[in-house]
C-alpha cells in the first residue's frame, strides 16, 4: 500500500527544513538552490491523542503510533517541463507520489536566496502549477495520438479513453489542475492510469517566519497562499519550517516550555501530517491492551477483512469477524465494561467498512 506524500516547490523555499522537521532523518539542506538531487523518503509517526486516552483507559505494555510516508523532491523551476535544472528528472519524482505538499516560501530573509529575487507567494505557486500543467498537457498529447487511432476502430476502451482526455485537454490548456474535473467511477480509473501530476491532491503549506508561528493568519504572505487554496478548493497551512526542526530536536519537556515560550499549543508541524495523511485518504483504526496499545492505517474505504490482513495475513484469510467499538464510546464510557453496557460493542462481519477511529479485535481461524 504505503502511500507517499511529495514535498514540491521553487528552490530554496525550505522543503528540506520541512521534510528533516516532519521525519528528523536528516535529508541534506543547504542554503543554495538544488541541494537535493534524489527525492529522499522518510517515515513519520502520525501524532494522535487517541492513543494517549485509549492507553489510559486499557493499560498496555508499550503505545505504537502508525506511521506513513513523505518524500523529499527537489526544487522545481520555471520551465522544468522542458527539461530546465533537471526539470524532467524532478517531474518524473512527483509522478510517484500520492499526494502533493506544495511548499512556498512566505518568510522574508536577504540572507536566503529567492529564485526569482523576490518573495512573491502567488507568483510562486502559478510557476509550479504552470509546468506541472505543461507536463500533463505534453502526457495527455502524447496519449492522444495513440488513443486517436485505436478509438477508429472497435476498441471500446480506446473511445472511452479518448473521451477523458479530451475533456481534460481543454481543461489544462484553461489553466484548471485535472483534479479539478468531475468524472463517473468508470473514467476515475481511466485519469487515474494516466499518472497526471495535476490530478493529485494538494496541500499548500506556507513556510512562514518564527514570528508568525503562534498565528500564520497574521502574515501577509500566509493570506496570499490561503486565499489561492481556498479558489481551488484546497487547505492551506502555515509552518515555520525552520522553527519546527528546531522543536523536533527537542526532548518532551524542552518542547513543551519552547511551545509555550512561542505561545503555540500544538507543533504546526504535527496539523500538516494530520492534514498530509487525510490528503492521502489514510485513515486509523486501533488495537488496544494486552502487549501493546497501536495505531494501524487504512485507506478510506477498507472492508474489515483486508484491515485485519494489514496486522496479518492469516487474520485476513482466516477472517471470522470483527468486535468493534468506536474510540467516542469508549473515551465517554471511560472503561470497556461500560461500552459493553452501554451496548456499544458491535460485531461486523466481512462487509463492514472500517470507520476512522475503530478499536477492533478481529476474531479468525486458520
Ligand atoms: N521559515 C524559515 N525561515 C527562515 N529560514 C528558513 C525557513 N525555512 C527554511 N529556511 C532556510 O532556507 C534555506 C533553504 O532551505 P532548504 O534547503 O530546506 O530548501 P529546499 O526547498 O529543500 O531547497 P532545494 O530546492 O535546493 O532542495 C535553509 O538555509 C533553511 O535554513
Ligand atoms: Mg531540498
Amino acid at each position: 500500500m504505503a502511500l507517499t506524500a511529495g514535498i514540491v516547490g521553487l528552490p530554496n523555499v525550505g522543503k528540506s527544513t520541512l521534510f528533516n522537521a516532519i521525519t528528523k532523518a536528516g535529508a541534506e539542506m543547504a542554503n543554495y538552490p538544488f541541494a537535493t538531487i534524489d527525492p529522499n523518503v522518510g517515515m513519520v509517526e502520525v501524532p494522535d491523542k487517541r492513543l494517549d486516552r485509549i492507553q489510559e483507559i486499557i493499560p498496555a505494555k508499550k503505545v505504537v503510533p502508525t506511521t506513513f510516508e513523505f518524500t523529499d523532491i527537489a526544487g522545481i523551476v520555471k520551465g522544468a517541463s522542458k527539461g530546465e535544472g533537471l526539470g524532467n528528472k524532478f517531474l518524473e519524482n512527483i509522478r510517484q507520489v500520492d499526494a502533493i505538499v506544495h511548499v512556498v516560501r512566505a518568510f522574508d530573509d536577504d540572507n536566503i536566496t529567492h529564485v526569482t529575487g523576490k518573495v512573491d507567494p502567488q507568483d510562486d505557486i502559478e510557476t509550479i502549477n504552470l509546468e506541472l500543467s505543461l507536463a500533463d498537457l505534453e502526457a495527455v498529447d502524447k496519449r492522444l495520438a495513440k488513443v486517436q487511432r485505436a478509438a477508429k476502430g472497435s476498441d471500446k476502451e480506446a473511445k472511452a479513453e479518448l473521451a477523458v482526455l479530451q475533456k481534460i485537454k481543454p481543461a489544462l490548456e484553461a489553466g484548471k489542475p485535472v483534479r479539478s474535473l468531475e468524472f463517473n467511477e468508470d473514467d476515475q480509473q481511466i485519469v487515474k492510469g494516466l499518472f497526471l501530476l495535476t490530478s493529485k491532491p494538494v496541500l499548500y503549506v506556507a513556510n512562514i517566519a518564527e514570528d508568525d508561528m503562534a498565528d500564520p493568519e497574521n502574515s501577509k504572505y500566509f493570506q496570499v497562499v490561503a486565499d489561492y487554496a481556498k479558489q481551488e478548493g484546497a487547505q492551506a497551512i502555515g509552518v515555520a519550517a525552520e522553527t519546527e526542526e528546531e522543536i523536533a530536536e527537542l526532548d518532551d519537556d524542552d518542547k513543551a516550555d519552547f511551545l509555550a515560550a512561542e505561545g503555540v499549543e500544538e507543533p504546526g508541524l504535527n496539523k500538516l501530517i494530520r492534514a498530509s495523511y487525510k490528503l492521502l485518504g489514510l485513515e486509523t483504526f486501533f488495537t488496544a491492551g494486552g502487549k501493546e496499545t497501536r495505531a494501524w492505517t487504512f485507506k478510506r474505504g477498507t472492508k474489515a477483512p483486508q484491515a485485519a490482513g494489514i496486522i496479518h495475513s492469516d487474520f485476513e484469510r482466516g477472517f471470522i469477524r470483527a468486535e468493534v467499538m468506536s474510540y467516542d464510546a469508549l473515551d465517554e464510557a471511560g472503561s470497556e465494561a461500560k461500552v459493553k453496557e452501554n451496548g456499544k460493542l458491535r460485531l461486523e462481519g466481512k462487509d463492514y467498512v472500517m470507520q476512522d477511529g475503530d478499536i477492533v479485535e478481529f476474531r479468525f481461524n486458520v
